[in-house]
């Protein structure tokens, strides 16, 4: 669905991504991890355009993803950033309803109210985005995210900052929309551990480089992710068997 070739990119002299190749399947989640600074916001961020980069070819299908305008990107990568910069003083809902635009009224497919319900951000539609505490934000914004109706969805730590049961609604939400809507994530976290446990595959930044792309069990060992990340991890499982790092 979409494919990153050759994606080198630099500021002044300093590299923050070296020559990164991989590609997305449709219907599938996928994690970015990596050391802070290692270049995954900015992956993100070159994916949806947001800063532009001649030399990459980002592909949607056969589409060059570089080539299109704004709306038709739109229409097919939702972004959901690591920082919201000073946003308008909308309502939960006017906010959310926005992230239609680059559909006409027809072909909307999802109703905005399920949406809000599934959020739980129902009691608060009416609230204004200045007064949203940093969790309803994140979650807002995974609403606006689902409500664009695009097939690819790139989020960067949606989860952080999120208290353990709206994070395990979130990562819950991400896994059932992806089966229900036949949606492709792509996903930044530092949460490794929820990385395991949801992702299809996982790709590791460190350095600007990719360094890993392969599946979760891969990593269920600690071994390489101790050396990844220079710091010791050990393997805890669960009744049901499933495998935590602490
Ligand atoms: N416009 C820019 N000018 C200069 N340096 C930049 C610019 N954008 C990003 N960087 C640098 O590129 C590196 C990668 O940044 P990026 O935000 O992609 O990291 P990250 O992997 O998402 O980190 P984190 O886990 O801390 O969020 C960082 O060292 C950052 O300072």
């Amino acid at each position: 669905m979409l494919t990153v070739d050759k994606l080198s990119y630099s500021v002044g002299n300093k590299t923050i991504l070296a020559d990164i190749n991989f590609d997305l399947q449709h219907n599938s989640l996928t994690c970015i991890l990596g050391p802070n600074g290692a270049g995954k916001t900015s992956l993100l961020k070159q994916i949806c355009g947001l800063s532009k980069n001649k030399s990459a070819t980002i592909k949607f299908g056969d589409e060059d993803l570089l080539a299109m305008t704004e709306l038709q990107r739109a229409a097919l990568i939702a972004y959901v950033p690591q920082k919201t910069s000073s946003l308008p003083d909308f309502s939960v809902r006017e906010f959310i309803q926005q992230a239609s635009y680059c559909h006409s009224a027809k072909t909307l497919p999802i109703d905005l109210d399920a949406i809000l319900l599934t959020c739980e951000l129902k009691t608060i539609e009416k609230q204004s985005l200045s007064t949203l505490s940093g969790g309803e934000m994140q979650r807002v914004l995974f609403a606006s995210s689902l409500y664009q109706a695009s097939p690819l969805i790139l989020l960067d730590e949606v989860t952080a900052g999120l208290d353990p049961a709206h994070h395990d609604s979130i990562c819950q939400l991400i896994h059932k929309t992806k089966e229900l809507h036949k949606l492709t994530y792509l996903w930044v976290t530092h949460d490794i551990n929820a990385a395991l446990r949801y992702a299809d595959r996982i790709l590791i930044l460190k350095n600007s480089k990719l360094i890993f792309d392969d599946t979760p069990d891969a990593l269920k060992n600690g071994i390489l992710l101790s050396e990844i990340f220079e710091k010791e991890f050990k393997v805890l499982s669960d009744e049901q068997g499933q495998k935590y790092l602490i």
